[in-house]
């Protein structure tokens, strides 16, 4: 397919993404980034082409090309013309009311119910991450997905075992550094909730990551649910927000819970249809941040082989390797590991 490159509508950690036309004269977003680091965009690829669903940004192919006099790999896909769910959270005055509230979230949870049953997790559900089209919210950013070849056994592969996500985002048992199963997208989901009834960070008293990271893995918290929401909503975040990931319901039991019941035109059909320069983790001198004097949160038996925070946290940081990463735009820090694919992003 012949194609012409537009302005640039996006930035992410590790792609730009602009607008372009095709010779039918359609508009498509694409993703590109230089081939010779297009590792992370081809995996994606691979797990975008083989889904298909109204509730999931829509792919149209890939290409290699030259631009700027480098070669760049490009990922096509449908074009949200509204933007990520960040911009129409910004739109709105910085917050959703409930109605758009759970409109949103219904396509989300009926995203999620078709990823699960294809087996992907996502890993990195958040408001960042949900692009609005034409006929509503879709999940995009496959970058951090994995799929799970089999979803009923406990044992896993090396690459069902990677962690990543956004910690802010991330459920205890993946800031542990334990697992990271479709439970851990029910989690964000809940923080994505809090996220459109507030415009900010479920946890918004903590902006520094290891404080994040202590405070979802070791204590008994749950992110603040937003006062002015009906007991309904509360009710669907007390079902995606339990520490303990069995406890928490599944997309597709999410999909029946009333406080969806307003949604009625979801279509259910199977579609056919500036960063900063990354620079390491350890430059920035993470380790020093943990104070040894920092108050320890409960320990639960899961974790009893570690004996602290820091041997948590850095137990966390050798699991994704020792090529980390770390780019901040929007706030964000996104941290990926380009050896072993393990990617890690950091409020
Ligand atoms: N299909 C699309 N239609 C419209 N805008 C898009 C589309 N895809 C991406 N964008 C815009 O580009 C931004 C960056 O895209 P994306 O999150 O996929 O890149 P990324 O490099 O994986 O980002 P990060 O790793 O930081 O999350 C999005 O937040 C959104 O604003």
């Amino acid at each position: 397919m012949e194609w012409t490159r537009g302005h640039v509508i996006g930035r992410g950690a590790t792609a730009t993404v602009s607008i372009a036309t095709s010779s039918l004269g359609d508009v498509l977003a694409v993703k590109s980034v230089e081939l010779l680091k297009s590792e992370f965009l081809k995996r994606e690829e691979k797990i975008l082409s083989a889904l298909s669903s109204p509730f999931v940004v829509g792919y149209i192919g890939c290409d290699v090309t030259r631009y700027n006099n480098t070669i760049m790999f490009d990922l096509m896909m449908e074009y949200a013309r509204y933007g990520s769910l960040v911009d129409a959270i910004h739109k709105c005055g910085g917050c959703l009311d409930e109605p758009m509230i759970s409109h949103y979230t219904s396509h989300i949870v009926h995203g999620l119910e078709y990823l699960h049953s294809t087996g992907v997790v996502h890993c990195d559900i958040k408001g960042r991450n949900i692009l609005i089209g034409e006929d509503g919210a879709k999940i995009s950013d496959f970058g951090c997905a994995k799929r799970i070849k089999n979803p009923g056994e406990s044992t896993r592969d090396d690459r069902e075992a990677w962690i990543g996500g956004t910690p802010a985002f991330m459920a205890p048992e993946v800031a542990r550094g334990e697992e990271q199963g479709f439970p851990a997208d029910i989690w964000a989901l809940g923080c994505t909730i809090i996220e459109m009834a507030t415009g900010g960070s479920p946890w918004p008293n903590l902006t520094h990551p290891s404080s994040l990271l202590y405070r979802i893995a070791l204590s008994e918290e749950l992110p603040e649910f937003p006062a002015f929401l009906s007991d309904k909503a509360k009710d669907f975040l007390n079902k995606c927000l339990r520490r303990d990931p069995k406890e928490r319901w599944t997309a597709t039991q999410l999909v029946k819970h009333p406080f969806l019941e307003e949604l009625s035109s979801v279509k259910k059909s199977t579609n056919d249809d500036t960063a900063d320069s990354p620079t390491s983790i350890l430059d920035h001198g993470i380790w020093s941040f943990i104070d040894e004097s920092e108050t320890p949160y409960n320990h639960s038996r899961t974790y009893s082989t570690l004996n602290s925070p820091n041997q948590i946290l850095k137990q966390l940081s050798m699991n994704s390797g020792s090529m980390v990463n770390w780019n901040r735009e929007d706030s964000w820090i996104t941290i990926r590991d380009s050896e072993d694919n393990n990617i890690r992003r950091i409020q």
